[in-house]
């Protein structure tokens, strides 16, 4: 039978090849796999995560053990060596020996023998060394030894420290590597979550209430696929962190309503939106994907959630000529996304140092845009998954110079007194380091009647 180490390798090769969600490519195989048994399931999403997670520190590693040029080691081969260097020094469970050996295996069928040879001896070097290596040194060069250590590209590190300071820039990084435990939020309009709660628990499942929202619940150790679970199959809840569950509450719908949610990608918003609203009213999510929308279409069918329209549109070639006015506009921007990055280490190895800028100017324009929706007395909520100031505070210091009719309202108004911590002047701002969320902004504004 095809192993998980073999199936890990094709989707890092997918994922070098062409920009995908991992998390999508591992169901699929996992599907395509149906018979591979649960410790193989979850080894393959252990070891696509860990090589994301860890590529920088990988690569390094290899760059340090490597006789040729760095720069020559063909792009296949390096994803052979970054899984195997994971499991042999970054993974307990794995003993360092099979690692190699499975490897080396996987190497025979997918390479020419001189690249067998090139792999086997690079990983026989590395079980030599037994973890002494060559750290960039820490004192003198503090930016290359977190990057390396922590596995972060260079320009974030230089760009934390300067904005951050070292000790939270290195707490966030250490952060950034943690496995985010799984969120959900419950579905009140099919259950409770004293329900949730009591029917993860019967199968055995580790789950808590959240400290910070009624309605989220916290599952620990579970490295199964919950979407095979008939609480999920059922719409009870829908995997969400607490942090993103937060903008739907700075949104702060009410039954009857019309509510535009601008960006909405799979829903996960939007599917809270309607839940808030008791599923009266109307919410128009937008997005430029036709195929997200298919799946938030078909995720608020699972919830029950009948209120949403989509539209597969441009934002910025919408108007309220076309859709009318609304009560509530959110526009949960695209963004940096590095407020996500336990979730999405890949992130990290496809963005630039000029991306927040330039994303920046994107959000301006969008954020304009939707001001355009809001009737008179209306709300208008802006939201990123990233914590860099210039996609955040910029962005809503941009607006609030430009549209003096608005007044910010303060988001501590509007999130439970448990997330006071997730307040930064008017606006919402959780971290990693900090809350232990995924990093989100929110600012609020109400349109001057
Ligand atoms: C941060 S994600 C949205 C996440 C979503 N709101 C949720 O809660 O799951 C940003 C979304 O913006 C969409 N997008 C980017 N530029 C756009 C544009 N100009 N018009 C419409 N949608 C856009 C992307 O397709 C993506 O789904």
């Amino acid at each position: 039978m095809i192993s998980s180490r073999s199936l890990a390798y094709q989707v890092l090769l997918h994922l070098n090849r062409k920009v995908s969600h991992p998390d999508r490519l591992i169901r699929a195989m996992l599907e395509r796999h149906s018979r591979l048994d649960e410790r193989d399931r979850a080894l393959l999403t252990e070891l696509v995560y860990g090589v994301l997670r860890w590529q920088g520190r990988l690569d390094w590693h290899i760059d340090q053990l490597s006789k040729i040029k760095p720069k020559k080691i063909d792009p296949e081969v390096r994803i052979l060596l970054r899984l195997a260097l994971y499991q042999i020094l970054l993974l307990d469970r794995i003993p360092p020996h099979a690692a190699v050996n499975e490897t080396v295996k996987l190497a025979k069928a997918t390479q020419p023998p001189h690249l067998v040879g090139f792999v086997n001896a690079l990983l026989r070097e590395a079980l030599r060394r037994e973890n002494a290596w060559n750290w960039p040194p820490e004192e003198k060069d503090p930016a290359a030894f977190l990057a390396v250590t922590t596995s972060h590209p260079l320009w974030f590190v230089q760009k934390c420290l300067k904005e951050l300071g070292p000790e939270e820039t290195r707490a966030l990084c250490l952060a950034n590597n943690a496995i985010a435990p799984m969120a959900l939020r419950v579905n009140t309009l099919r259950t409770s979550t004293s329900e949730v709660i009591q029917a993860l628990r019967g199968r055995g499942i580790e789950a808590d209430p959240s400290p910070l929202l009624p309605h989220a619940v916290r599952v620990s150790g579970f490295r199964q696929d919950i979407s095979r679970l008939p609480l999920f199959q059922e719409g009870w809840v829908q995997v969400q962190d607490e942090a993103s569950q937060l903008v739907s509450l700075l949104v702060s719908p009410r039954p009857g309503e019309r509510v535009l949610d601008l960006c909405s990608g799979f829903g996960g918003k939007s599917t809270h939106l309607g839940i808030l609203m008791k599923n009266e009213g109307e919410i128009l999510a937008v997005d430029q994907s036709a195929w997200k929308l298919e799946e938030l279409r078909r995720n608020a069918e699972r919830q029950g959630v009948g209120i949403v329209k989509i539209l597969a549109n441009d934002v910025l070639e919408l108007n309220p000529g076309k859709t009318g006015e609304f009560d509530r506009v959110l526009l949960d921007a695209p963004c940096s996304g590095f407020g996500a990055l336990r979730r999405k280490p890949d992130i990290k190895w496809r963005r630039h140092l000029k991306d927040p800028y330039r994303f920046s100017q994107l959000q301006k324009k969008l954020l304009d845009q939707a001001s355009s929706f809001v009737k008179k007395g209306g709300v208008l909520v802006y939201a990123t998954c990233t914590f860099f100031a210039e996609e955040d505070e910029g962005v809503a210091g941009y607006f609030a110079d430009g549209h003096p009719g608005w007044n910010v309202e303060p988001a501590g108004n509007f999130l439970p007194e448990s997330c006071g911590a997730m307040v930064e002047g008017d606006f919402f701002k959780s971290w990693p380091h900090r809350h232990g969320l995924d990093g989100f902004f929110g600012a609020r504004w109400r349109r001057g009647g």
